[in-house]
C-alpha cells in the first residue's frame, strides 16, 4: 500500500491546472452504452476510478481505445454481457449508473449490489424503485440487481424521496429511451448532472430542465455517437484552493470552473481570502494571513458540498475562532477527526455537528486515510504541520486526484510518495 510523505510548513505559491471532473466522466464513460455509435469522451481524469469503469465496461464486452490527452472512444455496438460483477462494483459504488442504460437499451442487466462504504450505508433503493417506476421488472438476489424490461421501459413521473445525484443520473439515462415522456421531480441539480444531460442531448436524446430540480425527457427510439468533454473538477479545485488558504499563500486554479464552486468561493472569502475569477480561472490569496473560522452546513447542490467538508474542515483546524460544521448528507462522513486529532486539531463531533476550535499550530503525526476526501484533508492538514506527516493508505486518494503529487510539488509542497513497490 502505498504512502505520502509531507514536510509541512510551506507556504503553497503558484498554478495548478485542474483535470476533469471524476463525478462527471464517471456517468459520461457509461452513457456511451445507449448508443448505436462510437461515442468519444475528452478530458477524462486517468484515475482508479475511471480505470474501473473502464473494467467494468470492458468486462461487458465494450470496446474502449484510450485516444490522446485523456480521450477516451467508447463502443457499446460489441456489448457481449450485461453483467457487472462484484469485484469491481464492490471497489466504486458509482458501477451501478450501467444498471439504467443497460435496462433501456439492452433490456436485461445484472449490477452487484454496491453495498455500504466508509461513510456511509448509501443504498440504492432510490434508483431501483424509480426503475420500476419505469416499467422494469427488478429481482434482488445474492448479492445482485438483476433487471428486466418487457419490450420498451415506458415513461412516468417519479418524484425522488430525496435528492440523489447518482439516482437522478441513472434514471435519466435510462428514460432517454423510454417510450413517451418520464418526468423526474426532486431531481439533482449538481453540474455533473448537468454534463450529463448535454452528452445525452449531444447523442440525440430529448431533454429539458437539468440543473433545475425537475428534469423532463422525451424518450426517443435510439441515440447515436457523439464528442464531449468532462467538465472541470470542481472538488479538485476546491482543494487546491483550501491547499492555499491552510499555507497562507496563493493559488491560481487553472481550466477550472468558477460558477461551479460558489458556495466553496464564498466560503474562502469569509476566511479571509481575496478569491479572482475569469472565464476559466480562480485565484486565491491569502496574502500570509491566518484564516479566520468559517462555519457551514452540507447540502445538495448549489449548497456547500458535502465532498468538500472534510477538506474545509482541516482548513478550521488552524483558524482564528470557532466553527460549526453539519453534514446532512452522509451519516458518517466524520471519519477524518481522529485522524486530524492526531495533529492537535480540536474538534468535538456531537452526531452530525463538529465543532472546531482553531488551534496556532498543528504537529505532524502518522495517520491514515479513510475516505477519498478524508485522504486530502489529511495531506492539507500536513502541509501545514510543523514536521514530516506519513498518511497511510493513500489507494482513497488514487480514486480521485490525479497527479496528485505532482500539481502539490507544482505549488512548492514538500512531499514524496512512498511506493510499497519500492525500497523506503
Ligand atoms: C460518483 C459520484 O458522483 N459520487 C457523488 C454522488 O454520490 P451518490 O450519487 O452515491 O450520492 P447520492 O446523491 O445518491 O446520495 C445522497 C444521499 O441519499 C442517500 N440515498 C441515495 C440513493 C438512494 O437510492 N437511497 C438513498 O438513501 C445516500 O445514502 C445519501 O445519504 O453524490 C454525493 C452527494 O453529493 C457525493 O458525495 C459523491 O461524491
Ligand atoms: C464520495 C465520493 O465518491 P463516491 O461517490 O464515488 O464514493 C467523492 O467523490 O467524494
Amino acid at each position: 500500500m502505498d504512502k505520502l510523505l509531507i514536510t509541512g510548513g510551506r507556504v503553497l505559491n503558484g498554478d495548478v491546472r485542474i483535470s476533469g471532473a471524476k463525478n462527471a466522466a464517471l456517468p459520461l464513460l457509461v452513457a456511451p452504452l445507449l448508443a448505436d455509435d462510437v461515442v468519444t469522451i475528452g478530458n477524462v481524469p486517468h484515475l482508479q476510478d475511471t480505470t474501473t469503469i473502464l473494467q467494468v465496461l470492458g468486462r461487458m464486452g465494450v470496446t474502449v481505445t484510450m485516444g490522446d490527452a485523456g480521450s477516451v472512444q467508447i463502443d457499446a455496438r460489441t456489448l457481449t454481457s450485461a453483467v457487472a460483477p462484484y469485484e469491481l462494483v464492490r471497489t466504486m459504488r458509482a458501477s451501478i449508473l450501467v444498471l439504467g442504460p443497460l435496462l433501456a437499451r439492452h433490456g436485461e442487466a445484472s449490477v452487484s449490489l454496491p453495498g455500504g462504504c466508509a461513510i456511509g450505508s448509501r443504498p440504492v433503493d432510490q434508483h431501483l424503485k424509480a426503475l420500476e417506476a419505469l416499467g422494469a421488472e427488478i429481482r434482488v438476489e445474492n448479492g445482485y440487481v438483476h433487471g428486466k424490461v418487457a419490450g420498451r421501459l415506458k415513461g412516468t413521473r417519479l418524484v425522488f424521496d430525496m435528492v440523489t445525484v447518482g439516482g437522478t443520473e441513472n434514471i435519466l439515462m435510462a428514460a432517454t429511451l423510454a417510450e413517451g415522456t418520464t418526468v423526474i421531480e426532486n431531481a439533482a441539480r449538481e453540474p455533473e448532472i448537468v454534463n450529463l444531460a448535454e452528452i445525452l442531448i449531444a447523442m440525440g436524446a430529448q431533454i429539458e430542465g437539468a440543473g433545475t430540480d425537475r428534469i423532463t425527457v422525451h424518450g426517443v427510439d435510439r441515440l447515436h455517437g457523439c464528442t464531449h468533454d468532462v467538465i472541470p473538477d470542481r472538488i479538485e479545485t476546491g482543494s487546491y484552493l483550501c491547499a492555499g488558504a491552510i499555507t497562507g499563500g496563493r493559488v491560481r486554479a487553472l481550466a477550472a470552473a468558477p460558477d461551479q464552486l460558489e458556495a466553496v468561493l464564498l466560503k474562502l472569502e469569509e476566511a479571509g481570502a481575496h478569491i479572482n475569477t475569469g472565464k476559466d480561472w480562480i485565484e486565491l490569496d491569502m496574502q500570509g494571513r491566518r484564516p479566520k473560522a468559517v462555519s457551514f452546513r452540507t447540502a445538495p447542490h448549489p449548497a456547500f458540498p458535502t465532498d468538500m467538508q472534510a477538506q474545509f474542515m482541516a482548513v478550521n483546524t488552524v483558524a482564528e475562532g470557532v466553527s460549526t460544521i453539519s453534514e446532512t448528507i452522509f451519516e458518517n462522513r466524520f471519519m477524518h477527526v481522529p485522524e486530524l486529532s492526531r495533529f492537535g486539531a480540536k474538534i468535538s463531533v456531537d452526531g452530525h455537528t463538529a465543532v472546531v476550535t482553531g488551534v496556532d499550530r498543528l504537529l505532524a503525526a502518522p495517520v491514515m486515510a479513510t475516505d477519498l476526501r478524508a485522504s486530502m484533508s489529511l495531506v492539507l492538514a500536513a502541509l501545514a504541520a510543523e514536521g514530516s506527516t506519513v498518511i497511510d493508505r493513500l489507494y482513497h486518494m488514487d480514486r480521485g486526484y490525479e497527479r496528485l503529487e505532482e500539481k502539490l510539488a507544482g505549488l512548492g509542497a514538500e512531499l514524496r510518495r512512498i511506493s510499497s513497490r519500492s525500497p523506503t
